[in-house]
């Protein structure tokens, strides 16, 4: 079954937690889908149904295993997704799925407040852990009437952290992340906050999990690529460096080739 196959692939990295010390930021995995020709988007940014039924059930045991659950303001915006974990009963440890925190980076504040992300679901096991929908903007660039209408009216926690090039500071959002108890994000995308993330100087990545659909699109948007301006500096001079892969494994899920790995 794709659910134990998931718990098998997984249990040797778990728990997801953040590194001991005060300051730590919490644990972070990035996870996408791509086709064989490396797109994780149509060329129109329409959404692209990519991992078969074993790999989407991978992917829920992953998001059962996370605290929260991150993507851009593109993402939300053009997929309107519910990001629950509605295809697994148990997460990659066997304990009942919980859905994670969503959490979606929002510089301006886009995010409509008819997304489905904010009517889905979220029992918690638990029962003790608040599962609002987290938006991260930048201070001095959201309006306020979207941030009384995001919490009041779409029952969202807008959360304000400086901004980096006028979009979302990483390393901020994932701090105030943790200010709030959450020890694991799994990055979803898109391709923007993929490439953001892997080039930054300030945040590791801790896990790479890539899901490879037999599918050729022939044009779209890049994982990586499109992620990424090879050629621009950043604010210091710096040229974006993409991390080399470490621990590389691969599996077969369903007709999907999953690649889990650690950036050196
Ligand atoms: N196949 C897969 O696994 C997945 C595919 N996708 C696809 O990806 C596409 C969207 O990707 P894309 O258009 O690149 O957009 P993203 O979803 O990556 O969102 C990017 C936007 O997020 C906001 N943002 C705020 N802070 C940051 C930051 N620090 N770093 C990066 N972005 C930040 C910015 O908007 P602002 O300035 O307004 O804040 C930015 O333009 C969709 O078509 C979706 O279907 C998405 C996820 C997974
Ligand atoms: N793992 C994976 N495989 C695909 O084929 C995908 N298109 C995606 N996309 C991501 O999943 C979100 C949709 O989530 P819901 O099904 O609505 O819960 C989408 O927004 C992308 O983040 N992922």
């Amino acid at each position: 079954m794709a659910a134990d196959q998931a718990c098998a692939f997984l249990a040797p990295h778990l728990p997801f937690t953040r590194k001991p010390g005060a300051d730590s930021l919490p644990h972070v995995t990035l996870t996408y889908a791509q086709s064989l020709d490396g797109f994780v988007a149509r060329h129109d940014r329409k959404p692209l149904p990519l991992s078969g039924p074993d790999s989407a059930t991978l992917t829920h045991a992953l998001r059962a295993s996370h605290d929260a659950i991150l993507v851009g303001a593109n993402t939300l915006i053009n997929d309107n997704p519910s990001l629950n974990t509605r295809l697994v009963a148990s997460d990659a440890a066997g304990q009942p799925a919980q859905s994670p925190r969503p959490v979606i980076l929002d510089s301006t504040l886009r995010t409509p407040v008819s997304a489905r992300v904010f009517t889905t679901p979220r029992p918690r096991a638990d029962g003790s852990r608040d599962s609002r929908v987290i938006v991260i903007t930048c201070e001095g660039r959201y309006d306020r009437e979207r941030k009384r209408a995001l919490e009041e009216d779409a029952g969202a926690v807008v959360l304000a952290v400086q901004s980096d090039d006028g979009r979302v500071h990483l390393p901020s959002a994932l701090a105030a992340l943790r200010d709030l108890g959450v020890q694991s994000v799994m990055v979803e995308g898109g391709a923007t906050v993929i490439g953001a993330l892997l080039t930054s100087p300030e945040v590791r990545v801790d896990l790479l999990v890539v899901t490879i659909a037999p599918t050729v699109i022939g044009r779209g948007v890049h994982a990586i690529g499109d992620g990424v301006r090879q050629d621009t500096k950043d604010k210091d001079g710096r040229l974006p460096v993409i991390p080399k892969l470490v621990d590389v494994q691969w599996e077969q899920f369903g007709a999907d080739m999953v690649m889990l790995a650690k950036p050196a």
